[in-house]
């Protein structure tokens, strides 16, 4: 797998530098707004979120097509882009690359060259995760979640590969809220055994921290390792785990560790203070791999569906006969989850001898495991569209086989949709 340049939002949305008041923030990247997006002094090329929302659809001064063709559409190379002079100069170090007739072959549809969208930097879990479902991919690394979303809405990616839930820290719920807002189809899954390491700069003692900095994830995962330990230090979150490593290292803090991978520290020239210090040996995050269209769904291996619904009736018999739609068909439900309603959030209800009632309104995200090529998930479809009203299917997709010990660098090869 190939590393690319990352895609970046702009100051004024970056969460990492937005309202942190002297929290972290990565010096060693110095932002400036230049011809409406934000580019950082750093190796990294630069798109900026905002620069995706209103269409300018220019990456690393190549500027995509307004309105992409439905099949096989060009895929743009990213490459660095000029970098900001921190006196103001603004030399540009590298300018902005011919396009190839390479260039404008269509998006290849699987495994090598395959552009794939991830959250974080080179050494994050997600970039793991995205070589595991597409192995030899470019991977793009974004610094928001959204981001991933938007690169390949824009044809700068081919597909995303985003956390949707961990064994031990629970759903994130972000991504569960971007699938829905976003019409990206859900193509696949992988299952990705995480294990975390106690990052510090060489020479540093344990006992010299003062603060442990990662992803929110990653610190839920290692609290109480972290706290047997001895180390009942302030933790700080980070925007991912690799990124905490790379502050701490470009910041040259002899006073704060990271938790991340043992790549992440190769990458970065940290040391491995403590490996495995998750809580649980089995910590695994699942992963969704996302595309623009979803794929055929099969019935000759295990599959699994993934739909959102809501429902605008009183009562919680809806939520029963929903659940009920696949029992009957012993279809079993492998994750539920429910999230606000945004649009609808409460729901007032008079009662004339007591008052108003307000209830929260909810989506619910299923997944079930069949194909939607069988009958049977199909007939339960018909049957919950009839309670519910809104019903959205996110993607039918393979399962993640692979078995949970195996090294993932050698592993079957998964599914590559
Ligand atoms: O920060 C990273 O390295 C990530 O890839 C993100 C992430 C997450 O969002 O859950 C992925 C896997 C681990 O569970 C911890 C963090």
């Amino acid at each position: 797998m190939a590393a690319a340049s990352m895609i970046r939002a702009p100051v004024g949305q970056n969460p990492r530098l937005a309202g942190r008041g002297g929290g972290v923030v990565r010096c060693s990247l110095q932002g400036a707004v230049v011809g409406g997006r934000a580019e950082w002094q750093s190796s990294c090329a630069v798109l900026s979120s905002k620069v995706a929302a209103v269409g300018a659809h220019s990456v690393n001064g190549h500027v995509a097509p307004p309105a992409p063709p439905q099949n096989g559409a060009a895929v743009l190379d990213l490459i660095p882009v000029s970098r900001i002079d921190g006196g103001g100069g603004g030399v540009p170090t590298k300018l902005p690359q011919p396009l190839r007739i390479a260039d404008l072959s269509p998006a290849p549809m699987h495994g090598s060259q395959l552009r794939v969208a991830y959250q974080g930097v080179p050494g994050a879990y997600s970039e793991k995760a995205a070589g595991k479902a597409y192995p030899g991919c470019d991977a793009i690394p974004c610094d928001q979640f959204e981001v991933a979303f938007q690169a390949v809405e824009l044809w700068i990616a081919d597909r995303a590969v985003l956390p949707v839930e961990n064994s031990l820290g629970g759903s994130i719920h972000r991504n569960y809220d971007l699938l829905l807002r976003h019409r990206l189809h859900i193509v696949g899954e992988v299952q990705l055994p995480v294990h975390h390491c106690l990052l510090a700069l060489p020479g540093v003692r344990k006992e010299r921290l003062t603060r442990v900095i990662s992803h929110p994830q990653a610190l839920a995962q290692c609290e109480h390792t972290l706290t047997a330990m001895g180390l009942n230090v302030v933790r700080e979150a980070f925007d991912d785990t690799a990124g905490a490593a790379e502050y701490v290292a470009a910041n040259g803090l002899r006073d704060t560790a990271a938790i991340a991978s043992s790549r992440a520290a190769e990458l970065y020239g940290m040391e491995v203070l403590a490996d495995g210090i998750q809580d649980d040996s089995g910590n695994v995050t699942r992963f969704v791999m996302l595309a623009r269209e979803p794929i055929v769904p099969r019935t000759d291996r295990p599959f699994k569906t993934s739909i959102v619904f809501a429902h605008d009736k009183e009562g919680t018999s809806v939520l029963f006969k929903v659940l009920s739609a696949f029992a009957f068909r012993d279809i079993s439900l492998t994750k539920i989850e429910s999230r606000p309603h945004r649009h609808r959030p409460i729901r007032l209800v008079d009662d004339a001898n007591v008052g108003t009632a307000k209830h929260f309104e909810y989506m619910f995200y299923v997944d079930f495991q069949a194909s939607l090529a069988e009958p049977r998930a199909q007939n339960a479809l018909a049957e919950v569209q009839e309670y519910t009203s809104f019903l959205r299917v996110l993607g039918s997709y393979p399962m993640d086989m692979t078995p949970m010990t195996a090294d993932i660098s050698s592993s079957d090869p998964s599914p590559s949709s």
